[in-house]
């Protein structure tokens, strides 16, 4: 690549714009080359070297490469570190370049795909046990339209919801991409901007009937106009990065805003759901949840945990099939085994339906399917059979045709390569076999010509070999040679190597062209089979992503139900009331993490406690010492509630849950520079998205609100939010304080209770019991656990001397909360400032305003005010 002009360079240059800021791999000979930034930004994420490599305007071109063969490893890498990437292959081969436009032309090169996060299907690159959700949003009129899809399964999804919960939809999803209309202000930031053009509702609309081949989508459900926007958008680009091929997308299934546990991304992440604080799957909810053996149930657990549902009906009836196989220990490890060896057809079919499948994804739909089938035969047809298996297992079979062509197409074990052939078994095609018996006479044939050359040449060290550059020859040792070299020989040089000298022969060159002619047309047959059992899988889709969605939800159920057994927990009973009675409630995360300490040696064991909330003792004000347990009891509860929801077990003695609609935790501030917020302003963002949404169906756990500011003002503040909680939202709430003060609420708030962790000092030493109990905290060891935490003697001792002084001072005033009982509670307050509304109204509307002259017009405007005025003051 010399001077700025070479027509690569060109071609490079016109490329890397089509590329849209992705890295672009060029594709030269056995490698993909990247070039100038592309190159400093792969070489550093993939550590490997830099170089140059001939100049451009003058400066050096940096250049890095990987080999072909490997480049799915450096894809993925690339992937993860957030990078998109272009395909630029040869579209045609040196010959044919050469035959359009002479010895020098350049070979043609076009950009064959987009490797991006949300549209992966390669195994290699994707994570077995987690979806890989594409998102696209569209806004209508204050409606976001959001559709989803998991290209590697094809499963879709389409909702609705307000605007200003956009933001906790996309949490739920966890999308790897969400795309965007350019125009669109509140995108979130790291999301693609596409032309506007592609989020039309008719497009949209116009799309899924054209790829799903129906006159209308009313057989799928009814889709909203933003619904069917984002679905014209989400399409858009998939044409887009899959140049033109289309992955496998199923019909659309629309989701009903409130089908499932509302959950804001701070109360997600709080909860550690899916992902821990720390970022990994380890130390999260599903972590110690996930008893699943296959990546599909997996996926399909992490969805519902990550949705709970709304409707009991549909809770019962999950709860009902983890009880069933929780209850038979024989049956359900018989399903988990014949699970456990299952491939993961709905990927394979993914992959299949992208263009990208392998003889291997064939061959995994088709063990798939039978042992889906043969799982369907070995279940039991008892009475007792849950009503949602009943609904499942006609999925699991009826592929028949399918497995059976399959079964006799392909060999035992197909390979992952296609084009060396060999994956066609062996009497599916008679033909076929004639041509591979061809090949293998001439083989034969081979062996035969080379032991015969042995005696006729008297050269026992005669072999006849092959390589890719030569093909088939006869290569003796160079001392021997002579013998060969004569004229009436039979025998033509081809090559002198070093200790070597090898020849050809018109026998030999007989049969290896039998063999490359047969090869040839064998592997012409096997690819032409491989299309049309494509085909014949493609037609099948539909139904065999039932059954891998059917398998999937099996392996959740039995997953839950061995997690259940293993861990002691119970089936909750899910209740309309608004209520959550918890016995001997334990936290997963906690638990397992103490009894892994056990393991080696630790001696801690987790303390189970009760949550009794009901109708009139809905809100709990929890205090006592910190690192007592007050934040773990408020998330046990939390995730109780939301496993119970997604239809499993609970870890508690028993559970009756009241039907929760939202869910809200705020719990611990985490500082959040990057969106340019303080710890305090984190927490009253979040703290004022609960008092607005809250309501008397929903759980809230609120943790030390009020503890990122001043004293008085935390303390001010954290009594108005529980009096609010207590007085508007109505809803359940654990609230975990460290003002003592707040005990007082007790007086006023009639469904508010107090509890307590509990603690002792016991030979000056704290002991912390992690056991709740009920009253206030009868004081706060805060200075005992600093000292447990290893603060020096000396500002210990200081910071006792302070603490004397200050409680010396709290009981002559009355203390921080001094004067507060004569204040009138929220709603008393409220209503004062209403009525007081409701005076000047009357006021107003008694005016003749016609008939004011100007000067009392003026004075009673005034009047007015200075009635209004009072009124705040
Ligand atoms: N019920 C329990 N049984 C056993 N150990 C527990 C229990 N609850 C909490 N712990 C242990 O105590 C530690 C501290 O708990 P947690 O963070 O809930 O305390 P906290 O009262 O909220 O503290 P702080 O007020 O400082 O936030 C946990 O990490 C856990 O190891």
């Amino acid at each position: 690549m010399a001077g700025s002009a070479t027509p690569m360079m060109a071609q490079y240059l016109a490329l890397k714009a089509q590329a849209e800021g992705c890295l672009l791999f060029y594709r030269m000979g056995d490698f993909f080359e990247l070039f100038f930034d592309d190159a400093r930004i792969a070489a550093s994420v993939l550590d490997i070297a830099l170089t140059s490599r001939g100049e451009h305007d003058g400066a050096p071109i940096p250049m890095c490469g990987v080999p072909v063969h490997s480049a799915e490893g450096y894809l993925a890498r690339l992937i993860r570190a957030g990078q998109r990437v272009a395909i630029a292959e040869q579209v045609e081969t040196p010959e044919e370049a050469k035959k359009r436009g002479g010895s020098k032309a350049l070979v043609a090169r076009d950009i064959v795909r987009f490797v991006t996060a949300g549209t992966l299907t390669e195994d290699a690159l994707l994570e077995p046990r987690r979806a890989n959700v594409l998102a696209a949003v569209c806004e209508l009129r204050g409606v976001c339209g959001i559709a989803h899809v998991d290209i590697s399964t094809g499963y879709m999804e389409l909702e609705e919801c307000p605007a200003h919960d956009v933001t906790a939809a996309l949490a739920r999803l966890d999308a790897r991409e969400v795309v965007v209309p350019e125009d669109w202000l509140e995108a979130p930031t790291d999301a693609i901007a596409r032309p506007r053009a592609g989020f039309s509702s008719d497009g949209g609309g116009e799309d899924l009937r054209r790829i799903h081949g129906v006159a209308t989508l009313d057989g799928f459900g009814s889709f909203g106009r933003a619904m069917l926007a984002a679905a014209g958008g989400l399409i858009a680009y998939l044409e887009h990065v899959g140049r033109g091929t289309m992955p496998l997308l199923l019909p659309p299934v629309p989701r009903e805003c409130g089908d499932t546990l509302a959950m804001d991304a701070a109360t997600r992440s709080s909860l550690e759901i899916i992902e821990s604080s720390q970022g990994g799957r380890a130390g999260s909810l599903i972590d110690a949840v996930d008893r699943c053996v296959t990546g599909a149930g997996a996926r399909q657990l992490a969805e519902d945990l990550s949705a709970p549902l709304t409707r009991k009906e549909l809770i019962d009836e999950r709860l009902a099939l983890v009880a069933w196989l929780h209850d038979d220990a024989i049956l359900r490890g018989d399903i988990r085994s014949a699970l456990r060896a299952l491939p993961d057809i709905g990927r394979a079919l993914g992959r299949i339906a992208a263009g990208r499948g392998s003889p291997r994804d064939l061959g995994q739909v088709r063990d798939g399917l039978e042992q889906a089938r043969a799982l369907r035969d070995r279940l039991p047809g008892s009475a007792d059979r849950p009503a949602l298996l009943d609904r499942l297992l006609p999925a699991l079979g009826g592929h028949g045709a399918l497995t059976d062509l399959l079964g006799r197409a392909l060999v035992p074990q197909p390979p992952t390569e296609r084009g060396q052939g060999g994956f066609i078994a062996e009497g599916y095609d008679a033909a076929l076999d004639d041509l591979r018996r061809t090949s293998g006479s001439a083989r034969r044939a081979i062996a035969a010509l080379e032991a015969r050359y042995r005696v006729e040449t008297g050269v026992a060290a005669l072999k006849i070999r092959h390589n890719g550059v030569l093909g088939y020859f006869i290569e003796v040792p160079a001392r021997h040679a002579d013998a060969l070299m004569t004229p009436d020989s039979g025998f033509t040089h081809r090559q002198t190597m070093a200790g070597a000298v090898r020849f050809n022969s018109l026998g030999l060159h007989e049969e290896a062209g039998r063999i490359a002619e047969a090869g040839g047309h064998a592997l012409a047959a096997e690819e032409a089979h491989f299309e049309e059992l494509v085909e014949a899988v493609m037609a099948a889709r539909m139904a065999i992503a039932a059954t891998a969605a059917a398998l999937a939800r099996i392996d959740v159920a039995a997953g839950q139900a061995e997690r259940a057994v293993e861990g002691g927990w119970t089936r909750p009973r899910i209740v309309l009331e608004s209520v959550l009675q918890v016995q001997a409630g334990r936290h997963p995360v906690v638990e397992a993490a103490l009894m892994a300490n056990r393991r080696s040696g630790g001696a801690e064991r987790f303390v189970a406690n009760d949550c009794m909330l009901a109708a009139n003792d809905r809100l709990w004000l929890i205090g006592g010492p910190n690192m007592g347990g007050k934040s773990t009891f408020l998330r046990q509860n939390a995730l109780i509630v939301l496993l119970a929801q997604a239809g499993g077990f609970v870890p508690a003695a028993s559970a009756v849950i009241g039907l929760t609609d939202r869910l809200f935790s705020r719990v611990g501030a985490s500082d959040n520079l990057a969106r340019g917020r303080s710890t305090f302003m984190v927490e009253m963002v979040e703290t004022a998205a609960i008092l607005s949404q809250a309501t008397d169906r929903s759980f809230v756990i609120l943790d030390e609100v009020g503890r990122g500011t001043s004293t008085y003002d935390g303390l001010a503040l954290a009594w108005a939010v529980v009096e609010a909680v207590h007085e508007t939202n109505r809803c359940r709430c654990l609230f975990a304080t460290h003002y003592h003060e707040l005990t007082r609420l007790a007086e006023s708030c009639d469904a508010l209770s107090l509890h307590h962790v509990r603690a002792r000092e016991w030979k000056g030493d704290l002991v912390l019991l992690h056991e709740l109990a009920p009253g206030p905290a009868d004081r706060s060891y805060g200075i005992a656990v600093a000292r447990l935490a290893g603060l020096p003697p000396k500002v210990i001792s200081r910071a006792k001397a302070v603490l004397d002084k200050l409680e010396k001072g709290r009981a002559q005033t009355g203390g921080l909360a001094a004067g507060l009982g004569d204040l009138p509670l929220f709603a008393a307050a409220a209503e004062a400032e209403e009525a007081q509304c409701d005076i000047l109204r009357d006021r107003l509307q008694a005016l003749d305003v016609d008939a004011l002259s100007p000067r009392e017009a003026l004075e009673t405007l005034y009047e007015l005010k200075r009635e209004a005025g009072s009124s705040e003051a």
